[in-house]
């Protein structure tokens, strides 16, 4: 984790990446109280990788009674800053950029999508879900006015990298990555993540591999 607020620094990346997970499974229990075995089955991790995750963040549980649902949801909605309000900025309003804006709306995501710009003087000055597509060169004001913290880049792979350096320049401390680049980030306080699902695919292609290969 790249984060430098004292308290994250020393949580592993993959604990912080399982937490989302433990959350919604937290949503859809509907129970008052879950054992580190329920959590783990609802979120597909093992009943001690819940323990030893949860456990970096203090003792939520009690031995043989398990976790307050409320509490729990409060304390993981906490740590991932969620009860701050994350806001972020849609930088291309093309095909993914417009469906992620949808989707996050239609969600009520935590993280909310708060601007979206482009440069297509066709698509600029259309509505987009509650938003209206804004000129990239109001990314920084944008940025700036509307206090956001994480950048979602689904432009072309060519336009990747100058809009990571205007994002980083910008100020925000995360960026999620469409693109099918990686990107360069000079600044060690930015996260970034890149999400390329022909990658994702083409592993996953082994295992399908594997399978006819031990058919018997
Ligand atoms: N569509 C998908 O299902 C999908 C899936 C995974 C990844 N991706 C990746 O996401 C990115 C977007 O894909 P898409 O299908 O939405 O493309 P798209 O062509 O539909 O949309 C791209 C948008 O970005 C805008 N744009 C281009 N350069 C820009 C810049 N410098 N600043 C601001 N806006 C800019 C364009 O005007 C356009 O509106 C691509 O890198 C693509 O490889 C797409």
């Amino acid at each position: 984790m790249q984060r430098h607020d004292g308290k994250l620094r020393k949580i592993p990346e993959t604990t912080i990446r399982r937490l989302p997970a433990y959350l919604r499974a937290l949503t859809l229990t509907g129970l008052d109280r879950v054992t580190s075995e329920t959590l783990g089955q609802a979120s597909g991790y093992s009943s001690e990788q819940v323990r030893k995750d949860l456990a970096y963040f203090g003792a939520f549980g009690t031995r043989g009674v398990g976790y307050d649902v409320s509490m729990l949801t409060q304390e993981i909605r906490h740590i991932l800053q969620l009860d701050q309000g994350v806001r972020a900025v849609v930088v291309g309003a093309g095909r993914l950029g417009t469906a992620l804006v949808r989707h996050t709306d239609e969600m009520a995501s935590d993280v909310v999508i708060s601007a979206v710009v482009d440069i297509n003087p066709v698509v600029i000055g259309t509505a987009l879900g509650h938003l209206t597509v804004e000129p990239l060169d109001h990314l920084e004001d944008l940025i700036a006015e509307r206090d956001i913290g994480m950048g979602i880049i689904t432009v072309p792979a060519a336009g990747a990298q100058a809009v990571c350096n205007r994002l980083v320049a910008a100020g925000v401390h995360a960026i999620l990555n469409f693109a099918p680049t990686s990107l360069t980030v000079g600044n060690p306080e930015v996260f970034v993540q890149d999400i390329d699902l022909t990658l994702e695919m083409q592993a996953l292609a082994y295992f399908v591999g594997t399978a006819a290969r031990t058919r018997p």
